[in-house]
């Protein structure tokens, strides 16, 4: 890919402590593209997507962003500078209605609502239910709609760069279409997408480029649609001739 990437990291080391999980990640998001990475439980997929986002300890020059080295920078100024993250789990507010968890994030956005091309009626109108559920508890909710919360709330931060963490874990079929569906319109309105994804399939059909990752590194990269399934399996559990 040619031109500045939006997002990018540079032999990116981390870990917890002194357990290191990442050895030398490098990846390119470019602007309106989707990238997906794969990898087996314990890879390191979330730490990696941690330690871009400042929840985990990084050098500066490991993570750039819109051009500047931004490693290390608290969650909290990466959200106003422009980054988000929709987190594994969800980690959304119990106790809090619909609403106020979608609103939780908005003093800290990158633009106020009004300004910004995401509006809680705009997402009302791209997942109906939570209009309909919106002054109701979060914990009466299902797990897809929980979901829908969780990346609304993210979007609400006018986000140029989106961080999926298993957006699709323990959603039923329908419902991961349903949520997969709307990342066209995500990336229409600006915002690139990294995709951490445990379905390798879904994590194909939804990116532009896909990066697998073994125990703390990359071991295969390359155009979605171009790397076979044979090579996705050797570069996922570790063949050597695992190369795009
Ligand atoms: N809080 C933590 N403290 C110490 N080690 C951790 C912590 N979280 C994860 N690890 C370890 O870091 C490594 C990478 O884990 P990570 O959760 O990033 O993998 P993953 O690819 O996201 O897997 P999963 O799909 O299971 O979430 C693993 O060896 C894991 O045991």
């Amino acid at each position: 890919m040619t031109g500045t990437p939006i997002l990018s990291t540079h032999a990116l080391t981390g870990g917890y402590g002194d357990f290191q999980a990442l050895f030398g990640i490098d990846m390119e998001l470019h602007e309106g593209e989707v990238i997906s990475l794969i990898g087996a439980n314990g890879a390191g997929k979330s730490t990696y997507l941690k330690s871009i986002f400042g929840l985990l300890p990084v050098q500066p020059e490991m993570v750039r962003y819109d051009g500047q080295a931004v490693g290390g920078t608290p969650a909290h100024r990466m959200v106003r500078r422009g980054i988000a993250m929709v987190p594994e789990g969800r980690r959304l507010f119990v106790g809090m209605t619909v609403e106020e968890n979608m609103l939780v994030a908005i003093d800290n956005a990158r633009l106020p609502e009004a300004e910004g091309h995401w509006t809680r009626e705009r997402l009302f109108e791209l997942f109906p239910i939570l209009r309909e559920k919106r002054r109701q508890p979060i914990e009466d909710l299902s797990g897809g709609q929980q979901q829908m919360v969780a990346i609304s709330r993210a979007l609400l931060c006018q986000p140029r760069v989106l961080l999926c963490d298993e957006i699709s874990l323990g959603l039923a079929p329908k419902v991961i279409r349903e949520i997969y569906a709307i990342l066209p319109e995500i990336t229409a309105a600006g915002t690139s997408i990294v995709l951490v994804e445990q379905d390798v399939s879904l994590a194909r059909e939804a990116s532009n480029r896909l990066y697998c990752m073994l125990e703390g590194r990359i071991t295969l990269t390359g155009a979605s649609s171009d790397i076979s399934r044979d090579a996705i399996a050797a570069a996922y559990f570790g063949a050597s001739d695992a190369v795009a």
